[in-house]
């Protein structure tokens, strides 16, 4: 069986910032886990990135060819990875042992969680590929404090459940 963490939350909310601690935490104490970058418009990175999906498709790429705007460059990209798991992501995943640890940097748009299914499905995959899942919600904890961004942020917490209950189990972290 193989681990792996959904580190999921609203843009800027500290997902990259969480998986380059967790990489160097576990170096510390000399532990392996792999960093994977879901995110295809993510371009600099404070950790090794063990796979990442712009080798598939990139936001940039699809921007430029299909004359897309960044969100909806986004939720193209996305539906290609959908497109392409059990091909591209099969394919990555084999290169890893049955008890490796992987961590996936996801991207922040809510719509990723409310308008198509692919998270849910690539969460499907993982548990068919005999992958443990949890993941891991992140909130800015400014934003719990302000009356005007609470009531958004608890919206788009629920919007995530969609793909977190599909996970075995869930983790909220404020930062
Ligand atoms: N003060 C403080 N700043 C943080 C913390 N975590 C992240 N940041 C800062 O917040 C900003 C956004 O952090 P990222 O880790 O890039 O956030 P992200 O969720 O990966 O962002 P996207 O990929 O754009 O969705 C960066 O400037 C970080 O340095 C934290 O715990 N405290």
């Amino acid at each position: 069986m193989g681990y792996a963490q959904l580190v999921i939350g609203p843009a800027g909310s500290g997902k990259s910032t969480y998986c380059s601690s967790l990489y160097r935490h576990c170096e510390t104490v000399r532990r392996t886990m792999h960093i994977v970058n879901l995110d295809p418009a993510a371009e600099n990175f404070d950790y090794p990135v063990a796979m990442d999906i712009r080798e598939l498709i990139s936001l940039e790429d699809v921007m430029e060819e299909l004359g897309l705007g960044p969100n909806g460059g986004l939720i193209y990209c996305m539906e290609h990875l959908e497109d392409n798991l059990d091909d591209w992501l099969a394919e990555e995943l084999d290169n890893y042992l049955d008890d490796d640890y992987l961590v996936f940097d996801c991207p922040g748009q809510i719509e990723l969680f409310t308008h198509v299914p692919v998270l849910r499905n690539f969460v499907d995959h993982l548990k068919s590929r005999n992958f443990n899942v949890c993941a891991v919600y992140l909130l800015d904890s400014q934003v719990c404090i302000r009356f005007r961004t609470l009531p958004p942020c608890i919206v788009c917490f629920c919007c995530t459940l969609t793909v977190v209950q599909r996970a075995y189990s869930f983790l909220f972290h404020m930062n």
